[in-house]
């Protein structure tokens, strides 16, 4: 009994607390401000982060605790979204009992432990994917997924925060490297050729492509060689990753059973005021700030009445790996079938000021445009 009446005042202090701190300013950092600030010396550096992880992080992660215990439809109390929610109070509880960060020592032990809550977070995703999926088995199912609106804006909101969260906790650990690469700041690459990792992620998923259909359309990627810019090398991956297993997946859908020339997918990374798109987005914002790349394809393009939906979570026209796999998304990477790509791609896009449009032609292909800001000063927007 006495027990039972001490798990409760702790979980009511613990719901204060999480209000308290959710209620909190979170305070926003720019990829500029990450390299400046990750060329001061090192000792200074990683103390004064620590200190302002430990507060900032409590923020965060509160806030998004809080917001996970108020969705609509019923969707906080599915038992996926029951055990992220777990994961986010676990993580502000580490957090809240971490002492004062005042040394070396200090600083270290903080290290491990944000490192270990990196680790916790790991399957957020796919945990809330399963949420969403189970919440939309129980719905009526003339609800259209316009329906689900609130919950594709919070789902955007929750993952672009988590990107934050992330990045913040991925560049404190990272600039702790003894030996860093020559150009990178923490995880920030300040000399990044997009047309390297274009190459990079293009063969990737051309890995994929062959593993799932046994072969894979050809790619051509064009632009400067010698260009870069400063940018997190993993994060550009990922959005030239995706856009290009689409395109893949598209052509290869398209032109595997029939007898014409199979045509190549086309990867245009322009750093110019040249290109005519550019050109149309000066309109809005000083191109010579934006690189632009492209990523065209004649998979058959997609059809008008999907448009709408394909930045939303799980649309996709794939068969849901979702469906045989109750325990979340399986280790493998597969080519499709998730819905998240592109939705996901969009925010790792907009984190750093940029942005992610798709325009497609039916019957014909699909162009995606990948927006960068080249000089990383766009404010962290925060959900
Ligand atoms: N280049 C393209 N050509 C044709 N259709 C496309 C293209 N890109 C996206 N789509 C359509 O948009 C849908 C959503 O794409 P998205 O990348 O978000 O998810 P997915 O590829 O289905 O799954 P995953 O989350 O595993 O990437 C796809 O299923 C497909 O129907």
């Amino acid at each position: 009994m006495a027990l039972k009446h001490a798990a409760e005042n702790f979980s009511k202090s613990l719901k204060e607390e999480v209000r308290r701190w959710g209620s909190m300013k979170p305070t926003g950092v720019s990829l500029k401000y990450m390299m400046e600030f990750g060329s001061r010396p090192k000792d200074k550096k990683l103390l004064i982060s620590a200190q302002f992880l430990l507060k900032e992080l409590s923020i965060r992660i509160a806030r998004r605790a809080m917001e996970l215990e108020n969705l609509p439809y019923g969707l906080s109390l599915k038992p996926a979204v029951l055990k992220v929610r777990n994961w986010y109070l676990d993580s502000f509880r580490d957090l809240r009992s971490c002492p004062e960060i005042k040394d070396r020592d200090n600083e270290l032990a903080f290290t491990q432990m944000i490192k270990m809550i990196k680790v916790r977070h790991n399957n957020v995703v796919p945990a809330m994917a399963l949420g969403v999926q189970q919440l939309k088995k129980d719905l009526d199912p003339n609800f259209v997924p316009e329906d689900l609106q609130e919950i594709h804006q919070f789902l955007d909101r929750f993952y672009l925060s988590r990107i934050g969260i992330r990045m913040l906790i991925g560049q404190h650990v990272a600039l702790h490297d003894p030996d860093p690469e020559p150009g990178c700041i923490g995880q920030i690459n300040t000399r990044l050729s997009p047309m390297q990792v274009a190459r990079i992620a293009s063969e990737d998923a051309r890995c994929i492509c062959f593993r799932e259909y046994g072969n894979a359309p050809e790619l051509n990627i064009y632009g400067d060689p010698n260009f870069t810019f400063p940018y997190v090398p993993s994060h550009l991956h990922l959005m030239i990753f995706e856009l290009v297993k689409n395109s893949l997946r598209a052509v290869q859908e398209r032109f595997m059973s029939s007898d014409k020339d199979v045509p190549p997918i086309r990867i245009i990374v322009a750093d110019g005021i040249e290109d005519v798109t550019i050109k149309t987005i000066a309109f809005i914002i000083p191109s010579n700030f934006y690189l632009v790349s492209q990523i065209s394809d004649e998979g058959g393009g997609i059809p008008r009445s999907g448009l709408p939906k394909i930045f939303t979570y799980l649309y996709s026209t794939a068969k849901n790996p979702l469906d045989e796999n109750q325990e979340g998304l399986s280790e493998a990477v597969i080519m499709a079938g998730y819905g998240y790509g592109l939705p996901i791609s969009r925010l790792y896009a907009r984190y750093f000021g940029g942005d992610l449009q798709i325009i497609s032609m039916e019957g014909y292909g699909t162009d995606a445009y990948l927006h960068l800001s080249r000089l990383g000063d766009s404010q962290e927007p925060l959900p």
